[in-house]
C-alpha cells in the first residue's frame, strides 16, 4: 500500500492538469467538525450475505466485474451487486470456480438480468474465466482460502490478489514512473471488511493501510467539494462528456490526486480532531455522497480497473 501512497503523491507533485487545493481540504475537514458521517456498508441493501465462505466468493466475483458501467446510461453498480445476489440465491453453485471458467457474454448478461450487451463484455468474460481458473489452480476453487491465507492483513490480501490475478493489477506509467492504484483489489479487501463487520473473514489488523478506491465517482465528488481543481481544458473535456484515454496524463492525475488528497484529508482530520479515520470510511462517505448526486459530471475512461 506504501507503493500506492508514494506513487500517487509523486503524481500529485508533478501534475499538469489537476491540482489538489489544500484550502478545499481544510473546508471539508472543518465542515464535518469532529466526526465523518458514518455510512453503513451495504446501505443500499443490495449485497448478498450469509456470513460464510459463499459471501467471500460472491464479493470476489463482484469485484472482478466492478468496473466501467457508464457507457450504458441505464446500467449501474447496483445492477451488478443485486443481479449477482439474485443469481446466487437462485443457484448456490453459480460461482463455483469450474463454472466461472465457462461463462459466455450472454450468460453473464443473464446473471445480471440485463438484456443489452454489457460495456467491455469480452473483458468481463475473460476476467471471470481468469478468476475461476486461478482460484481452482491455487486456492481449491475458493476465494475464502485466498482471504484465509492473508494472516488478517488487508495489505497482504491486496498483494496476493494482484500477484495471482493479472486483471486486478491496476497500475500504469506516468512521466516515466510506475504508479499504483489497485482499485478493485483494495475494494475487495474493504468489501470483506465491511460485509463481515471486521470479524471472521473481515478481521484485518491493518485496515488503515488501505487507500480510497480511485473510480470515476469519488474524483467528481472531490472536485465538487473544491478539493480537486482541473485545468480549463480538462474541465471542458469533462463538461462535454468527452472520453479520456486510459493511461493518459489527465486520467492518471485525476485518480492519483484523488488518492493523495484523501490521504491529506485524513492527516488533517487526525491533527484537528485527534481522531483516526480510515480511508475506507472516507471513501464510503464520499462515494455515497456521489451516488446522491447523479448529475455530477465524471470523467469517462474505458477501463477494466474501475
Ligand atoms: N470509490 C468507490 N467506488 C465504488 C464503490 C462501489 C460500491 N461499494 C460498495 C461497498 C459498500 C457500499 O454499500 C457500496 O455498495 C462501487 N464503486 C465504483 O463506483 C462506480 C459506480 O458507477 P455507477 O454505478 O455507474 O454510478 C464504478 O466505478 C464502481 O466500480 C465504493 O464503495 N467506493
Amino acid at each position: 500500500m506504501e507503493e500506492v501512497r508514494a506513487s500517487c503523491a509523486w503524481v500529485a507533485s508533478h501534475s499538469s492538469h489537476v491540482t489538489v487545493d489544500s484550502s478545499g481540504i481544510e473546508k471539508v475537514v472543518e465542515s464535518v467538525q469532529d466526526s465523518i458521517p458514518k455510512v453503513e456498508w451495504n446501505f443500499e441493501g443490495i449485497h448478498y450475505f450469509d456470513g460464510g465462505p459463499r459471501t467471500v466468493q460472491y464479493l470476489f466475483v463482484l469485484d472482478a466485474l466492478n468496473f466501467c458501467f457508464w457507457p450504458d446510461e441505464e446500467l449501474s453498480y447496483d445492477h451488478l451487486a443485486s443481479g449477482l445476489k439474485k443469481a446466487l440465491e437462485h443457484d448456490e453453485s453459480v460461482f463455483d470456480a469450474v463454472r466461472l471458467q465457462k461463462y459466455t457474454g450472454p450468460e453473464i448478461r443473464e446473471l445480471l438480468g440485463w438484456s443489452q450487451p454489457l460495456p467491455l463484455e469480452d473483458e468481463r468474460v475473460r476476467l471471470l474465466h481468469e478468476v475461476g481458473h486461478e482460484l481452482e489452480r491455487n486456492f481449491d476453487g475458493k476465494a475464502s482460502n485466498l482471504v484465509e491465507s492473508c494472516g488478517k492483513s488487508a495489505a497482504q490480501l491486496v498483494a496476493l490478489v494482484t500477484c495471482h490475478f493479472p486483471g486486478f493489477r491496476d497500475h500504469t506509467v506516468y512521466k516515466g514512473h510506475q504508479v499504483f492504484f489497485y482499485k478493485r483489489a483494495q475494494i475487495f479487501a474493504a468489501d470483506i471488511w465491511g460485509a463481515f463487520k471486521g470479524q471472521g473473514y473481515g478481521e484485518f489488523n491493518d485496515i488503515g493501510s488501505i487507500t480510497i478506491f480511485a473510480d470515476y465517482i469519488v474524483p467528481a465528488v472531490l472536485r465538487n467539494l473544491g478539493v480537486l481543481r482541473y485545468s480549463s481544458s480538462l474541465g471542458n473535456v469533462i463538461e462535454s462528456n468527452h472520453e479520456i484515454t486510459s493511461g493518459s496524463e489527465e486520467e492518471v492525475e485525476i485518480r492519483a490526486c484523488s488518492i493523495y488528497a484523501v490521504e491529506k484529508m485524513r492527516d488533517l482530520f487526525r491533527v484537528k480532531s485527534g481522531k483516526q479515520v480510515l480511508s475506507v470510511e472516507l471513501d464510503l462517505w464520499l462515494w455515497s455522497f456521489g451516488m446522491q448526486c447523479p448529475s455530477l459530471r465524471h470523467h469517462r475512461t474505458l477501463s477494466i480497473y474501475y
